[in-house]
């Protein structure tokens, strides 16, 4: 194997840093930190802090339900979510076996709310065939043996498929089917305004068929924190209870939902130049001998890039050659590497990531890294 060695001068060179690692690595703005800095708050338990009911009521508006909840996170958003809908004992939910909620939130559904997960598998799309689907809903006839079908849980756009985008057609499908059955639907929407603008569709008419969405203002958005779940009223009125039984109760929680409310304003219209970004990043290392890309299945702002067999490097070790150079990626495994943009991320950035990659990977000059 190739070990990739940078030259000790080229590892003091390096003044430039690109974050890649995710879309939660972004720092707050300066907007951000001046609408933090004079937010009105009130204790958010006791009562309403007002400028969290007002990320909650813009959050509600936008994407078309009656009401929303400023939760610390996706994955208490998601289990929140879960929860509520699956209220009495032997639930159990209709999920992706590569969603987040089952690989990344620790069980959670299960290990504090005693909900049982029955998997279905996900397309490289991101969707789940919808005959798989219904072939998982429990016959209540035998309801003796059998947990209960109460709920379905989709991801769009789907994190770990690359952050491909369910159509709305395929979502009102689910969702006519979840209808059939009795059943509730969920949508994590940790990126749903990626998928929104992805896909030209608005979101609350992405997420209409949802009973309930968890929706991140911490992921492309760019806030610091923060999740709002949306749905009806006397779902949030539960969602409430619950988030104070799990410890998400916060007081002058309105320092955060400010810069919430920022990354609201000003960064949906940025969504769209970071999956350009991925776009043109994808198509560059499409083109790096032994690197390989399917560029048609880059629709937002995530790029998986797979190692060719023969390479002589793998991804860990193009990692760590990559943060010499101030780059950071994440290893997917040995062969594969994944790339987030978000709104911090420039075009420079881009063809400065792309020289240091053919640099790692062939041993071609990179570019310098000063800005
Ligand atoms: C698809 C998806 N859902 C949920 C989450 C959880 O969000 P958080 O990290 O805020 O808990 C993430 C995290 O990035 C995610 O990618
Ligand atoms: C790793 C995962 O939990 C996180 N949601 C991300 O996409 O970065």
């Amino acid at each position: 194997m190739m070990l990739y060695k940078m030259s000790s001068d080229s590892v003091n060179m390096v003044t430039r840093r690109v974050d890649l690692r995710s879309d939660t690595v972004t720092k707050p703005t300066e907007a951000m930190r001046a609408a933090m800095a004079k937010a009105e708050v009130d204790d958010d338990v006791l009562g309403n802090d007002p400028t969290a009911l007002c990320l909650e009521t813009e959050m509600a508006r936008i994407l078309g339900k009656e009401a929303g909840l400023f939760v610390p996170s996706g994955t208490m958003g998601n289990l929140i979510s879960v929860l509520v809908h699956c209220n009495v004992r032997g639930s159990e939910v209709i999920l992706g076996d590569n969603s987040h909620i089952h690989i990344y939130e620790n069980g959670g559904i299960s290990t504090i709310g005693g909900v049982h997960p029955r998997t279905v598998k996900n397309n490289k799309d991101g969707t789940m065939d919808i005959n798989l689907i219904e072939a998982a809903i429990r016959d209540p006839e035998f309801e003796i043996c059998y947990p209960t079908t109460t709920l379905i849980c989709l991801e769009n756009s789907h994190a770990n498929s690359g952050g491909r985008c369910l159509p709305v057609d395929y979502i009102n499908k689910v969702g006519e089917l979840a209808n059939k059955h009795g059943l509730k639907l969920h949508i994590d929407g940790a990126r749903i305004f990626n998928a929104s603008v992805a896909l030209g569709v608005p979101v609350h008419r992405l997420v209409q068929a949802a009973d309930s969405v968890s929706a991140c203002l911490s992921k492309g958005l760019g806030a610091p924190a923060g999740t709002v779940i949306v749905g009806s009223k006397s779902f949030i009125a539960k969602a409430k209870i619950l988030r104070k039984t799990l410890g998400g109760g916060m007081r002058q929680v309105g320092v955060l939902c400010a810069a919430a409310l920022v990354a609201l304003q000003e960064n949906v219209a940025k969504l769209e130049g970071d999956h350009k970004k991925a776009k043109v990043l994808a198509e560059g290392l499409n083109k790096i001998k032994g690197l390989k890309v399917d560029v048609t299945s880059v629709e937002t702002n995530i790029v998986y890039c797979d190692i060719l067999e023969g390479t002589n490097i793998t991804a860990p070790k193009i990692c760590m050659a990559l943060e010499e150079l101030g780059i950071l990626v994440m290893p997917e495994g040995l062969s594969r590497i994944r790339i987030v943009f978000h709104h911090q991320i420039s075009e420079s950035d881009v063809q400065y990531t792309l020289s240091c990659i053919q640099h790692v990977v062939t041993g071609t000059p990179h570019e310098n890294g000063d800005t």
